[in-house]
């Protein structure tokens, strides 16, 4: 493969990934180049993910990788999960013919890259089977470059880490086949014609298969091509292909526990609450003056124990508020924009059209609170409410474009301890909607 002077490297271990870009919303893990030796051929690598079933064990009617969480269908997160791995070079995603239409709308919406789809199968082999073969060489008009190493992931995985994917990938190189492995949660036992207990494998000699899992490409097409009917129909296990009809024995990679297969409703409520937790882990405090700084410290301190261990960012404001486009590129969801004894709504207007043109609101519900600082003795929160209507305005428009503003008043009390009081109660309360991303709590004004 031929790289330009600005193509990605296309050798595992060698790019540092996750350059922010609509498709990695995540901290991106920096990739060390223990991976690659330097001066070492580049590898190329595709992935194929199977997103062709009809998800009969989640019970409900749209197959669950396009299930929604969070406002997005569940396969745009895998998709952004291995997107944002640079040295992919292809996405082969087996989708059948029926929501092909529908796939290609959530590449459009999410702005995917990289993403070629196929038509999935009958069954996972089928589909896999079917992504393989458009990344072969041997078949008329295949738009793509065969790979050195091909990894196959299941589309409901939505949680895959460069990590593990680079360490499968290096070890499919020297082995031929790799592939994720956990402990096993459950004891495996074998039960008899009878219904009852034949015999229990010895749950610490065995291992729970787990996606992602990589191959030599040569080595899992020629497998495929080999396989019977039977195992395209009833095989469960692609590293069994290779072994069987390639004689390749795979190297087994222990995972992370959260490559789970999503197969189940509950698993949606899960995946939900991780998507959550892991944006609730930075968030940006926007100051401006001396004063708002103080209070911004004094804030991410208590901020710091109520989500324990945030990254919480300071960032200052220009006068003109001409750096509002630098914080939105480091892919950050939560924003408390605290303002003392004042408040300017234009710079917040500004702001938020900033926000909603970006597109960190299309991935994730973007979390915006207004802190207004006062003191309390001085100005009543009900008077100070009513000139801060306009954030229920405000609220209901940008809602629209999932961003939740809400309004929170503290007690800037020259009281030490009253002023300590209501910081300690206010950041509860950003904690709380920082974590939850409740759109019904948008629009609303909260007193601290
Ligand atoms: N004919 C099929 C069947 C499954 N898959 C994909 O293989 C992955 C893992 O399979 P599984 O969890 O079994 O998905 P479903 O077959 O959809 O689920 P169920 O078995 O509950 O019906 C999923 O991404 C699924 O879309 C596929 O591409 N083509
Ligand atoms: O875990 C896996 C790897 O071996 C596969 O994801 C699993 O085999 C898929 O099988 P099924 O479609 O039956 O759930």
């Amino acid at each position: 493969m031929e790289l330009g002077p600005h193509s990605r490297p296309a050798e595992p271990g060698r790019c540092v990934s996750g350059s922010p870009s609509a498709g990695s919303a995540f901290p991106a893990s920096r990739v060390s180049a223990a991976g690659a030796e330097p001066g070492s051929r580049p590898t190329a690598v595709a992935a194929v993910l199977p997103a062709g079933g009809c998800g009969e064990r989640m019970g409900v009617r749209t197959p669950k990788q396009f299930c929604r969480v969070l406002e997005r269908p569940l396969i745009s997160y895998t998709l952004q999960a291995l997107e944002r791995v640079c040295w992919i070079k292809d996405i082969v995603v087996a989708v059948t013919g029926e929501n092909m239409e529908a796939m290609r709308n959530i590449i459009q919406r999410y702005g995917h890259k990289r993403i070629s789809l196929a038509e999935a199968g009958a069954t996972r082999h089928r589909s896999i089977f079917s992504g393989l073969k458009a990344l072969a060489e041997d078949q008329p008009d295949c738009k793509l470059t065969k790979p050195e190493v091909v990894i196959i992931h299941d589309a409901v995985r939505p949680f895959v880490e460069e990590d593990v994917l680079l360490r499968v990938v290096m070890a499919a190189k020297e082995h031929g086949a790799a592939g994720a492995i956990r402990p096993l949660v459950s004891t495996v036992i074998s039960p008899a014609a009878d219904g009852c207990l034949d015999h229990a494998l010895d749950r610490a000699k065995h291992r729970a298969s787990e996606m992602p899992q990589a191959f030599l490409f040569d080595v899992i097409y020629e497998a495929y091509q080999q396989c019977s009917d039977y195992d395209l129909e009833f095989g469960t296990e692609c590293l069994q292909l290779a072994l069987k009809y390639c004689h390749t024995k795979a190297k087994l990679v222990e995972g992370p526990p959260e490559l789970w297969k999503v197969t189940y409703k509950q698993d949606l409520y899960a995946a939900e609450s991780l998507i959550k937790e892991k944006i609730s882990q930075e968030i940006c405090v926007v100051v401006k003056t001396k004063d708002e700084e103080s209070v911004g410290h004094l804030l991410k301190e208590v901020l710091k124990n109520e989500l324990n261990c945030a990254t919480i960012t300071s960032t200052a404001l220009d006068h003109s508020g001409g750096d509002i486009q630098n914080f939105l590129t480091d892919q950050c969801c939560s924003f408390i924009w605290v303002t003392v004894l004042s408040s300017d709504f234009q710079e917040t207007r500004k702001f938020l059209t900033a926000l909603e043109e970006s597109s960190l609101p299309l991935l994730y519900p973007v979390v915006v609170v207004l802190v207004h600082c006062l003191d309390f003795t001085l100005v009543p929160p009900a008077q100070k409410m009513e000139s801060l209507m306009w954030i229920r305005g405000l609220a209901k428009e940008v809602k629209k474009r999932n961003v939740l503003l809400s309004g929170l008043l503290i007690n800037y009390s020259q009281d030490e301890q009253k002023l300590q009081e209501s910081l300690q109660q206010g950041a509860s309360i950003i904690a709380a909607l920082v974590k939850e991303r409740s759109p019904a709590l948008a629009g609303q004004l909260l007193v601290a």
